[in-house]
């Protein structure tokens, strides 16, 4: 019998020099070095353009990379309207695959598919991503959108897009922390995705309109919107035991744990964790993080020998909250960062493209024939 690689898990398809992850040891490398220390030290700038270049860049070229971000921010003013007029009520995902896809028709470069098109088309999603996101929110919420400001960073600008108001620095520090845990995975569902939209040759628009499609399921990067859900659903920590052994047991998923790759804990969530913590210890002890708590061991006292842990998706929810983010917003975030992977992982593939097109096992019949309709029973 022909072997089948369901759901492609460990079929490798390409090479690629962005990301390394061992599941089982819950390690993550970009370019060789360790999560932790891009959390630590980098940000989502310097960390998305160390992925388009391949290299950890000199002050000279992030000053640069930097500049041209900022110099981007804006969407254009038919882009504006579109948002303005999108109906009330929608899910983020929704209005944002369908604004990225409007901003293609509105970017004369969209159609050149040359690397030096694909690198500016990049430089310009990664910056108006964060306009889109923040005018989606505030246009639903009946607000007016904010202009964005050139004297703060990606992620602090990010937030006085969202909110109106200037965040503190430790804020801002908070969210780009979140975002450089967010920039890329290898190949993940969405990023997959986007690769083999551009296996066809289609253009960048293409590739991340279809890549925003593939994050928005709750197997991917939707789960930590339904993390939440799932803590406003049990309400307090007593009840959060005997919610989880529930679920277990009529054989239903817990939200933001397990992983195709990692067996172990996901790095990511580690220091997502730590940050939960530290946000919830300020106030005294949150619900949530209680919540979470008990859920974590709870899932890995019954389901760690089976590899499973909490994910990315499970702390990230709480950190965002406390930033005043509502949870229907959360998935398009993880957007907002992996924006950045996709685009480098898309110009990586196509220097050495090959058509994307697995097989499947037909098992069909093989000796029918057409039957009028007519005479169909
Ligand atoms: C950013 C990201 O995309 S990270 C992932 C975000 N997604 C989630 O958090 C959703 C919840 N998690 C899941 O659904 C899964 O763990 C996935 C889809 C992420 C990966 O799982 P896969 O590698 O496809 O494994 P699969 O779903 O086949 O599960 C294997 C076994 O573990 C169990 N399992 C996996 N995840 C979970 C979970 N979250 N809760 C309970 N059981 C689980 C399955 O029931 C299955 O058990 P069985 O062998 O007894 O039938
Ligand atoms: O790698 C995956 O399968 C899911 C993902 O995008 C991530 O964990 O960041």
């Amino acid at each position: 019998m022909t072997e089948i690689a369901k759901g492609l898990a460990g079929v490798k398809f390409t090479e690629s020099k962005l990301t390394f992850i061992n599941g089982e040891e819950g390690i993550l490398l970009h370019l060789g070095i360790p999560i932790q220390e891009w959390a630590e030290n980098s940000t989502f700038e310097e960390l998305s353009l160390a992925l388009l270049e391949g290299k950890l860049p000199t002050a000279t070229e992030l000053a640069q990379f930097d500049a041209h971000l900022k110099e981007n921010r804006a969407i254009p003013q038919q882009l504006q309207q579109v948002i303005q007029d999108m109906p009330r009520g929608i899910n983020p995902m929704q209005a944002l695959r369908t604004a990225v896809s409007y901003l293609g028709l509105l970017d004369p470069q969209s159609e050149d598919i040359t690397p030096e098109a694909r690198r500016a088309i990049t430089v310009r999603l990664i910056a108006q991503f964060s306009t889109i996101i923040a005018a989606i929110s505030r246009t639903q919420e009946g607000q007016e959108m904010v202009a964005p400001r050139m004297d703060l960073t990606h992620a602090g600008n990010f937030l006085y897009m969202l909110t109106g108001t200037e965040p503190t620095a430790e804020q801002s520090r908070l969210f780009d922390i979140a975002l450089v845990l967010h920039v890329d995975h290898a190949m993940n569902a969405s990023t997959f995705t986007a690769i083999a939209t551009s296996s066809t040759l289609s253009d960048m628009y293409s590739c991340i309109t279809s890549a925003i499609g593939a994050l928005k399921g709750p197997l991917h990067g939707g789960a930590n919107e339904a993390v939440m859900d799932m803590l406003d659903e049990v309400g307090t920590p007593d009840k959060a035991e005997a919610y989880i052994g529930k679920k277990l047991d009529n054989k239903e998923k817990i939200m933001g744990v397990g992983h195709r790759v990692y067996k172990n804990f996901d790095p990511r969530s580690r220091v997502l964790r730590d940050y939960a913590e530290h946000v919830a210890n300020k106030e005294g002890k949150s619900n949530y993080y209680q919540i979470l708590e008990t859920i974590e061991k709870t899932v890995v006292d019954r389901l760690g020998d089976k590899g499973i842990y909490p994910n990315v998706d499970f702390y990230s929810g709480t950190v965002y909250s406390d930033l005043g983010i509502k949870k229907e917003f959360f998935t398009p975030i993880f957007a907002l960062a992996r924006i950045s992977g996709w685009c480098a992982s898309v110009i990586e593939y196509s220097q050495d493209n090959s058509l994307l097109r697995p097989s499947s096992v037909y098992t069909g019949e093989k000796d029918a024939h057409y039957v009028k309709l007519q005479d169909r029973k």
